[in-house]
C-alpha cells in the first residue's frame, strides 16, 4: 500500500485505519522525503526523514490523502456510531504538530511557540496571541504551585505539568530544586502514594502484573521510548517507611527517575520507571475501591522469583547489557537476594542498601572534620537492620578497613545495629537474617534502644527502622552525655517516620548536635541561634552516581564506585557549609555535585577495567557536564 502526501495541513495519519501489521505505508512530503513503516514486530510507526531512521526531535507536519479513502466528513473514527461490534485502530504518529503538537508533553511549549512555529505548525489560532518565553511561565507556575497550601495540591499540579510540559517541569524542578525536592520526592511522594488511586489521573511508567507472565517482553515494547538507559523499578512491598502499598508505589520510581533528570541530566525519553505488580498483603489497599492493583495477596517464593526472572531477561534482551535497572522499595526479604542474583548477569544497583550507603558515608566523612578522629575512632550505632541499616554499616566497615588496612571482620566491629528484638548478639546468629548475621558481635542480650545507647556508648546514632518518634529524650540526651558533639542521624521517610524531628535533635541536645535527616526539616530558632539541619538521602547519590555508570558503558556496580561517589559528594561540603553544621552541600548546586560525582564513579570504572566507553573522556567532569540533559526549550525549524 502507498500513499502520496500532498501538501502539509494536517496533523495524523487520517484514513489508514484499514491497514494491517503486514503492510507498510510510503509517505511522501516535500521537503524531505519522510517514510513511515509499521513494523510488525515492535507494533510501532517509525519515520524515516531522507531515508534514515532517526529520532524526530523536530514536529513536522504530514498529511496523507487517498482517494479511495474516506473523505474530511465521513465517520472516520466510528466516533458518531461506536457500536461493540465494530472495531477502530487508534492510530497516531510519531511527528506532532498542530493540535497534538500542543498536547505532546515532549514537544510542547504552550504559549512559548513563537510566531514562526505557530505558523509552521499548524497551531495559530490555537492559542492566544501572546508569545512568552520560558522564563515567564516559569514564574507564573511557581505562583500557582505555591498558592496551594495542601503539598499533595502541589504534588498533583506538578504531576500534571509533567504530563502537559515536560521541559517546563524540568525547568521548574531544577531552577526551585529546595522548594519543589520535598514535593515530587519525600515527604509528599510518600503521600501521593498512599493515595495513588483516588488522584490518579494519567498513567505514569509501565505497570507489569502477574497475569503478564510469558509476555513481558511484548509489555516492554509497548513502551514508546526504545533507548532506555535507566530503569527504577519497584514491587511496591516497602514503600518509603509506609510498608507495602502495592501497585501505589509507582509513584517511587516515578518521582526517582524525576531525579535522574533535574539532579543527574539524564534525558527524560531514557528513564523507564516500572512497577512490579505481585499484589498486596496491605487489606487497606485490597479494600480501597479505588484501589488501582491487583486485588490479591502477594505472590512470593518460585511464582515471584519467575516472573523477576522473565522481567530481568527481558529488560536485557530489549534494552541490552548496559541499561541501569535500580531496585527500589523491595522488602528485604526480596532485596538482598535480587541484587545478588542479578550482579553478575546485570547493571543492578540497590538504592537503599547502596545508595543510601554511599550518601550517610559522605555525611560522616564531614562530619568527622567537625568531631576529630577517623571512621576507625568513633563507635556506631544503628536503629534497624534492613536493608538501609546493614547496607550503611557494611559500607563503614569496608572504609574502615580501607583506611586501616584491618580485615573486615575486625572493622565490623565498631559497628553495632538493634532490630525490633533489640541488640544484635552472638547469642542471636542462628535465627537472624542472613544480612544481619556479620553483626552480631560478643555482647550480653540488651532489648530497647536506650539500654543499647547506655552499653555501646556510641558516637554515632543512625536511624533507618522506618519507626517514627523512636529517637526519644531519653535516648537523646543520653547520647549528649557521652559526646560533647553526638552525631544523629535520622535516616527514616517521610517526616512522619523519621526517628526524631531537627527541633528534637537540637533542643533534646542543647544545640550540640549535628543533625541529618532522610526527609527535609525546616530551620530551628534554638536558643537564638538558627540550626540548619542536612538532609541525608540518597538523592544525592543516584543521580550522579547513574551519570557515571552511563557515560563510562559501566558493565557492573562495584562497591568501589559507592566509595567514590561519597568522596565526590564530601569534597563538595565547604568551610563555610562545615561552619554552619551542615555535613551535606545545600541541593541548590546539585547539578554541578551529580557532574562531580559522576566523574568520580566514571575515573573509577575505567580504573577498574568495567568501562566499554573507550577511550576515556580526558576532563571527566566537562565530559559528563557535557552529556546533561537542559530543559530549556528547543528551536522548531
Ligand atoms: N534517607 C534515605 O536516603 C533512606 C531512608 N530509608 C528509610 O529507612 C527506613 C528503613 O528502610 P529499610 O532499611 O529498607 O527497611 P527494612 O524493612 O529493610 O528494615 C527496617 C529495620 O528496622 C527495624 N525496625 C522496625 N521498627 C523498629 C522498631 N520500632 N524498633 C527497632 N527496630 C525496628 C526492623 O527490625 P526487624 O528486622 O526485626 O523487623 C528492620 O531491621 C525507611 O523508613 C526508609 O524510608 C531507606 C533508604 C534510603
Ligand atoms: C529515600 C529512599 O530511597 C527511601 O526512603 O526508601
Ligand atoms: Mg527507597
Amino acid at each position: 500500500m502507498s500513499l502520496t502526501a500532498s501538501s502539509f495541513t494536517n496533523n495524523s495519519l487520517s484514513g489508514v485505519s484499514r491497514m494491517t501489521q503486514s503492510q507498510s505505508l510510503t509517505v511522501s512530503v516535500h521537503p524531505p522525503m519522510v517514510v513511515a513503516m509499521m513494523n510488525k514486530n515492535t507494533r510501532h510507526v517509525s519515520i524515516s526523514v531522507d531515508s534514515a531512521v532517526k529520532e524526530v526531535n523536530a514536529p513536522m507536519a504530514v498529511e496523507v490523502v487517498d482517494p479511495k479513502l474516506p473523505t474530511a466528513v465521513d465517520d472516520v473514527y466510528s466516533e458518531d456510531t461506536p457500536t461493540d461490534e465494530q472495531f477502530v485502530t487508534p492510530w497516531s504518529v510519531s511527528v506532532a504538530s498542530g493540535y497534538s503538537l500542543l498536547r505532546n508533553p515532549h514537544h510542547n511549549k504552550g504559549l512559548a511557540f513563537n510566531d514562526k512555529e505557530r505558523d509552521a505548525h499548524y497551531i495559530r489560532g490555537l492559542l492566544p496571541p501572546v508569545v512568552v518565553n520560558q522564563d515567564l511561565q516559569v514564574k507564573k507556575m511557581m505562583a500557582n504551585i505555591r498558592q496551594y497550601v495542601v503539598p499533595l495540591q502541589k504534588y498533583q499540579a506538578m504531576m500534571d505539568l509533567q504530563e502537559k510540559n515536560e521541559r517546563l517541569f524540568y525547568k521548574l524542578l531544577i531552577d526551585n530544586v529546595e522548594e519543589l525536592l520535598p514535593i515530587v520526592y519525600t515527604p509528599t511522594v510518600g503521600e501521593a502514594c498512599q493515595k495513588y488511586g483516588s488522584i490518579f489521573k494519567q498513567p505514569q511508567g509501565l505497570f507489569i502484573s502477574l497475569n503478564d507472565k510469558g509476555r513481558i517482553l511484548e509489555i516492554l515494547k509497548n513502551w514508546p521510548e526504545k533507548d532506555i538507559q535507566v530503569i527504577v523499578v519497584t514491587d511496591g512491598e516497602r514503600i518509603l517507611g509506609l510498608g507495602d502499598l502495592g501497585c501505589q508505589g509507582m509513584g517511587i520510581p516515578v518521582g526517582k527517575l524525576s531525579l535522574y533528570t533535574a539532579l543527574g541530566g539524564i534525558r527524560p525519553s531514557a528513564c523507564l520507571p516500572i512497577t512490579i505488580d505481585v499484589g498486596t498483603n496491605n487489606e487497606k489497599m485490597l479494600n480501597d475501591e479505588f484501589y488501582i492493583g491487583l486485588r490479591q495477596k502477594r505472590a512470593n517464593g518460585q511464582e515471584y522469583a519467575e516472573l523477576m526472572n522473565e522481567f530481568m531477561s527481558a529488560v536485557k534482551q530489549n534494552y541490552g547489557e548496559k541499561v541501569l535497572v535500580q531496585f527500589e522499595d523491595f522488602a528485604n526479604h526480596n532485596a538482598f537476594d535480587l541484587l545478588a542474583k542479578y550482579s553478575a548477569t546485570h547493571l543492578v544497583f540497590n538504592d537503599d542498601i547502596q545508595g543510601t550507603a554511599s550518601v550517610v558515608l559522605a555525611g560522616l566523612i564531614s562530619a568527622l572534620k567537625l568531631v576529630g578522629g577517623s571512621l576507625a575512632d568513633h563507635t556506631f550505632l544503628f536503629l534497624g537492620a534492613g536493608e538501609a541499616g546493614t547496607g550503611i554499616a557494611e559500607l563503614i566497615a569496608l572504609e574502615m578497613s580501607k583506611q586501616t588496612q584491618f580485615p573486615l571482620e575486625e572493622t565490623r566491629k565498631k559497628v553495632w545495629l538493634v532490630d525490633s528484638k533489640g541488640l544484635i548478639v552472638r547469642s542471636r546468629l542462628d535465627s537472624l537474617q542472613h544480612f544481619k548475621k556479620p553483626w552480631a558481635h560478643e555482647h550480653e542480650p540488651v532489648n530497647g534502644l536506650l539500654d543499647a545507647v547506655k552499653a555501646i556508648k556510641p558516637t554515632v546514632l543512625i536511624g533507618s527502622s522506618g519507626a517514627g518518634q523512636t529517637f526519644t529524650k531519653e535516648v537523646i540526651e543520653t547520647m549528649s552525655s557521652l559526646n560533647k558533639t553526638p552525631i544523629i542521624l535520622a535516616l527514616s521517610n517521610p517526616t512522619s517516620q523519621s526517628e526524631c524531628t531537627a527541633e528534637q535533635a537540637y533542643k533534646w541536645s542543647e544545640g550540640r548536635a549535628i543533625f541529618a535527616s532522610g526527609s527535609p526539616f525546616a530551620p530551628v530558632d534554638f536558643n537564638g541561634k538558627v540550626y540548619v539541619s542536612g538532609q541525608s538521602n540518597n538523592a544525592y547519590i543516584f543521580p550522579g552516581l547513574g551519570l557515571g555508570l552511563i557515560i563510562s558503558g559501566a558493565i557492573h556496580v562495584h562497591d568501589d564506585m559507592l566509595l567514590a561517589a561519597s568522596e565526590a559528594l564530601a569534597e563538595q561540603v565547604t568551610q563555610e557549609h562545615l561552619d554552619n553544621g551542615l555535613i551535606y552541600p545545600p541541593f541548590t548546586n546539585i547539578r554541578k555535585i551529580s557532574a562531580h560525582i559522576a566523574a568520580k564513579v566514571a575515573s573509577k570504572v575505567y580504573e577498574l577495567g568495567l568501562a566499554s566507553r573507550i577511550p576515556q573522556p580526558e576532563n571527566l567532569v566537562a565530559y559528563a557536564e557535557s552529556c546533561m540533559y537542559s530543559p530549556s526549550y528547543r528551536n522548531y525549524r
